[in-house]
Formats: structure tokens, sequence, C-alpha cells
């Protein structure tokens, strides 16, 4: 599992960046001005707490005194069965996060490694690649299928320049739409057409007189799926076959992206492929970060929350306010657990269409989305069914299709089963050694808890007693399961204290630490300040009008239930749009940017200015007991 530590190539490689560059480099890398290598694909994650594993290296961490933690499965047989309680967010909400977190990380397992059912060999050491979980003889579901332990291989890490594992992922960790453009050249080289800036895509007959484009289908892509027998998409992200949702935002995107390309080649006929795809992918990269942070984000942490810390983007803002000495990795502890927790709001059944009239079982449909989504009005249905369907609560509660029946589903006496993935994330967390709850608790600024009792501040006493059933020790408790059980947090939508804070942290890092973010004005590749207002008339509700035929009705807010603070479906027409005439280039070739940002002092990408434009973000950000990793972490 040491491949990428032995040589360390991540790191040591001279990764050569040009002074300017016009576009994001599509493997993440040039993105720091000091440290190339921050944020590309194949690098280890970022840490906020310290790792805590039982031999100070690699091997998982074991129980307070000294016994074995109680099995991942047991954990969530016990505690995390399936009740339902429906939240005011659609699925929609929830699907759009699954999109988002595949463009932030993909953990891997060592490529080369013995292929089997990894349990029973009698291995399960610190340096083994295998980890299984263990299953109880009388386990509720699992004791009638006989199964006694659930696979799982450990993540690939590096000890690089470290004194402990670090996990790599294998995408780029910025938000850049890499699940649409792969996190490397080769992978975006087959992406595209060649032509006119687009994507490649499918145009499917499906009836009803819909020519819709689809992704590609592709060798490469064949073996993703599990299904072996369907057709199995090629996109920038090899999970996109997962569930048919899921799939049904990738064929939007793509869509969107060959929408826009022909937009911007209507108006400068003079450009090649690779100018209009550059540009494009700008574009639909800007319309994802704006649809994300302006529209998705208030959902997921709190409208005011999201205000206070400054991370509604409006129109163009100082190139002063990007911060390059702020890590902008993804965090193994907000991907590992904090953002898992949306894992709760999974709907087992999801709709086809507005009314929920037909729903389909998610197991039925995993790794196997193409044959749902190109049929007679496949793809709209599915659509509709996001933005009507309301998500699950984001509490302990897991839905079944998810708890007992996730990926390969076998049939053993005539009941469907699989494995666990409530399991798999409190195993996950172990595998990379992430600390206990108690730890996280601490972070985000709540007492120390030296008792079970002492949870009792942000979690109700039926769960502490559950907990106590479970656990031998409160510094046994997983993150995962401690922080999907707090209450709300004050100013809070969703989350509790300590998935709040992380999450919070996290989405600062993705924007302000990113040197591409779509508003930062006055860089060599930056929009210009026209362009960054034009992409204001973006939103979710005009991807779906623009690229789905029969789409004329849309909520305002599709994440959120209609009636909720009076949301109402509403006309197409009525949404505002991008206006790309400002993408037109002026005769002599040059584009259209304003003097102020022209100067070449300003072009200067390693160049600090002050922080005055900066609202209310640091003070409240870094002057918080809560933000200990702001800075570098020692290598
Ligand atoms: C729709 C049903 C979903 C299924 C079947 C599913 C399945 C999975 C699986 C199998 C993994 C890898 C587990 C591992 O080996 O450690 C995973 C990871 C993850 N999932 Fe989901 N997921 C779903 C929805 C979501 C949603 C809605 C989110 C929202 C944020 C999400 C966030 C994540 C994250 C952040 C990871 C870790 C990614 C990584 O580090 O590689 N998932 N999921
Ligand atoms: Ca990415």
């Amino acid at each position: 599992q040491d491949d990428a530590g032995s040589s360390c190539v991540f790191m040591d490689a001279d990764i050569e960046c040009p002074a300017t560059l016009p576009y994001r480099p599509v493997d993440g890398s040039c993105n720091n001005p000091r440290y190339p290598w921050l944020g590309r694909a194949n690098t280890p994650l970022y840490r906020l707490l310290r790792p805590a594993y039982a031999d100070g290296r690699a091997a998982p961490r074991r129980g307070h005194r000294g016994r074995a933690l109680p099995s991942a499965r047991e954990v969530v047989a016990r505690l995390m069965p399936q009740v339902n309680h429906e939240h005011l967010t659609t699925h929609l909400f929830v699907i759009l996060g699954q999109l988002l977190s595949h463009d932030v990380a993909r953990i891997d397992a060592p490529k080369n490694q013995a292929t089997g059912p990894c349990c029973n060999t009698g291995r399960g050491g610190a340096d083994d690649t295998c980890m299984p979980i263990p299953v109880p003889a009388d386990d509720p579901f699992y004791q009638h299928l006989r199964v006694r332990c659930l696979p799982l291989t450990r993540t690939n890490s590096t000890t690089c320049h470290s004194a402990h594992a670090e996990q790599l992922i294998s995408v780029t960790h910025f938000l850049d739409a890499s699940f649409l453009y792969g996190s490397d050249g080769a992978t975006s080289a087959r992406l595209r057409s060649g032509e006119g800036g687009r994507l490649r895509a499918r145009v499917v007959d499906v009836g009803r007189g819909d020519f819709g484009q689809f992704p590609p289908t592709d060798e490469a892509s064949a073996d993703l799926c599990t299904n072996s027998s369907t057709t199995c998409y090629f996109t920038g992200d090899e999970r996109a076959n997962q569930n048919p949702m899921l799939a049904a935002l990738h064929t939007l995107f793509l869509r969107e992206h060959n929408r826009v390309a022909g937009a911007l080649a209507d108006r400068n006929p003079h450009w090649e492929d690779e100018r209009t795809f550059q540009e494009a992918r700008r574009v639909v990269v800007a319309e994802w970060q704006i649809i994300v942070y302006r529209d998705w984000l208030r959902w997921l942490l709190g409208e005011d929350r999201v205000r206070r810390l400054g991370l509604v983007p409006r129109g163009p803002t100082a190139r002063s306010q990007y911060f390059p000495d702020v890590d902008p990795r993804t965090a193994n502890d907000v991907t590992t657990a904090g953002f898992r927790s949306l894992h709760s709001m999974v709907q087992g059944h999801f709709w086809l269409g507005a009314r929920g009239r037909r729903s389909e079982t998610l197991t039925e449909w995993f790794d196997n989305s193409a044959p749902a989504l190109e049929r007679p009005l496949g793809l709209q249905r599915v659509l509709e069914g996001l933005v009507h369907q309301q998500a699950q609560d984001l509490d302990r509660w897991m839905d079944d299709e998810i708890t007992t029946k996730y990926e390969p589903v076998r049939t053993r006496a005539g009941r469907p089963w699989g494995t666990d993935l409530a399991a798999i994330d409190v195993q996950r967390g172990r595998d990379h050694g992430l600390p206990s709850y108690v730890e996280y608790r601490r972070h985000a600024g709540l007492p120390e808890a030296f008792d079970f009792d002492d949870l009792l501040d942000t979690i109700s006493w039926q769960d502490v007693r559950d907990l106590r059933q479970v656990y031998d020790h409160v510094r046994d408790v997983d993150y995962y399961v401690g922080g999907l059980m707090e209450r709300r947090a004050p100013g809070a939508f969703l989350f509790g204290p300590s998935f709040q804070v992380m999450l919070e942290d996290q989405f600062w890092r993705w924007r302000f630490a990113d040197r591409f973010f779509y508003n930062f004005a006055g860089f060599a590749h930056s929009l210009t300040p026209e362009q960054i207002w034009a992409l204001e008339g973006t939103s979710v509700g005009r991807l779906l009008c623009d690229n789905v035929k029969d789409f004329h009705y849309v909520p305002r807010d599709p994440f959120v239930k209609i009636g909720y603070r009076g949301n109402e479906n509403v006309p197409c027409e009525s949404l505002p749009k991008v206006n790309f005439d400002v993408w037109k280039e002026y005769k002599d070739g040059t584009e259209e940017r304003q003097e102020e940002w022209d100067s070449p002092e300003e072009m200067d990408p390693w160049r600090r200015d002050d922080q005055s434009g900066w609202q209310d973000g640091p003070g409240w950000h870094g002057g918080h007991g809560w933000h200990g990793g702001h800075g570098w972490q020692d290598w």
C-alpha cells in the first residue's frame, strides 16, 4: 500500500508551472503558487485532526482499554436500523451532494491486490491490505444467510514525508467538475470529441421524438459496471454508473457542456476546438461552483452560517481574497465521516416522476443506470423524481437498502443481499486513522467528555443509552456514529457541531484556497467581471429546462420541497439565463477585459495583495478556537 510512498512522486517531482495559466490544469496541479502539487490528483488527503493509529503509524485504532472496538457491522445493526423520517430537502439535494463528493474525493484500493472475499484469511494486521468487517453470529439480517464477515480492502496510502499513513485520492481535490472532465490528461482527451469544443456523446432515440445525448460507452468503461450485461457510461469519474440518479446528473452536465460550447462557438466562429472547449469548461465549472455555493450550500450548512462565513459568492471579487497560505485539499476527516453522513439521507426507493406514483428500488439499479435512463421519458422521470421526492432526514437511521444490500446484489434463498455501506463508513474511519468522536467534539469547542453522560449536552439520553450498550468506553465511539446522533448546532440546518465545524472549514478551503475559483477577478485565468455577472443567470432549474425535453416547469428552489418557504413550481421562461454575448471576442482577437484588471503587475499570479476586501470570514474563521488546522501541516 506504499506505492507512491516509496518515491514520493507527488511532492518531489518538479512540476513546471508557467507564470500564467489561462485555464485550470486538468489534473489540479499548479493551483498553489508555492506547492504546485497541492490539490492534484493522486496526492494524500489533508487532515484536520492528528490521526489515531494504534501503532502511531498505520494500524487501526483500538478501544480505550486496549480491547477491540465493537465490529462496525454490530455498531450499525444495533444503532442504525431503518426508521423513516423525511426531511424537507429533496433527493436532488442529496444526490447533488454525491456528485460533489465524487468531484473532490475518490479513495482506491491497491491495484494488484489478490482478489477474493478478503475474509477468513487470518490476516488483518497493521500492514495488511485486508480489513474485513466481522459479522456477529446473532446479526439480525446476516445470520439467516450465514454471512460472518463483509469484505473490505484498506485504502491506498503513503507515509511519504510523514510518520503515519496518509490516504491518497485519485481525483483533483478542487470543485472543478472533474467528474465531467476527468482528473488526468489521457482521460480528458478521450472524453473530448475534438470538434467544436464538445465532449463525446451518444445521441439516442429514446422514443417519443426525444433524441437526447448520453455519455459515451466505451471498452474502458465496460468493466466499471459489475453488471456486465449492461451499457456502461464513460465519464470523468468511474462511479458515474453507480445509480441512475447520479448518472442522470452526469448526463445533465454533459449536455450543458455541449450546449455552452455551441453557444460560445456561435459567437466566436473563428475559435478552434481547443479554445472553445477550454472556455466552455471554464463556464461549466463556474456554473457548478455557483450552484453549489450560492444555491446548495445554504441547505447543507444553514443560510446564516454561510452568509457569515462569506461563502455566498456574488459577482467578481478581488484576487486578494485568494488565500495561498491555506491548504486547499480535501480533508480526510470530512470525506471519510462528515460528508458521508449524507448516506443517511438516501432514499432506498427513488421516485420516477413528480408524484411518486412509481418508484424503483435502489439496489436493483446498482451499476445499471443506462437502461433506466435510455427509455421513453427515462431521464426525465428520474430527474422529476429527484426534484420532488423528499430526502430522508440526517440522523442515525439508515435505509436497509444501503445497510444490507449495497453492491453485489446476490440472492441466497430468494433474498437479495449485499454489503453494508454504513458499516463500511465506520470501518473506513478506522482504516484511515480518524480519532474518536470525543476528539472531534473537543475540536468543535464542546467540553471534554470523560464519561458517556458528558455527551448529554448534544446527544439525547436515549441515544447515549444505546451508545453505552455498544461501546465499552466513551472514547471508543466512532466519529461517524457520534456525529450522526448530535442535535443540530445553533444556526445549522442539518449537522450537529462536530460535523458542522469540519464542513464549514472544508467549504471555506475549497473556495478561498482554490486560486481558480470562478469569481476571483484579476488573474490571467479570470473570467471578466461582465462574464462573472452573466453567470449569475445559471441554476439547476435552468440546466433542467435547457437540456431535458419536456421540462417546462421546475421548482423555484429544487433543493427543498414545494411549499416550504413559499417554494413553488415556476415556468422555465420565468428563470434567468446566462447571456453568452459577453463571450464574444473583439475583432482584434483580444478578450473583452476591464482595464482595471489589466496592469502587468496585477497579472502576476504569485503576488499577494492585502486582504482589505475581506468581509467577515477570516475574523470568524481564524479567530475561533475551532480552527486549529488553518495553516500547513508539518510534513
Ligand atoms: C445514492 C446512494 C449512495 C451509494 C450507494 C453510495 C455508496 C458509496 C460507496 C460504496 C462508497 C465507498 C465506500 C468505501 O469503500 O469506503 C461511498 C463513499 C462516499 N460517499 Fe457515498 N453513496 C451514495 C450516496 C452518497 C451521497 C448522497 C453522498 C453525499 C455527500 C455520498 C458521499 C460519499 C463520500 C464523501 C464518500 C467517500 C468518498 C471517497 O473518499 O472516496 N454518498 N459511497
Ligand atoms: Ca475535482
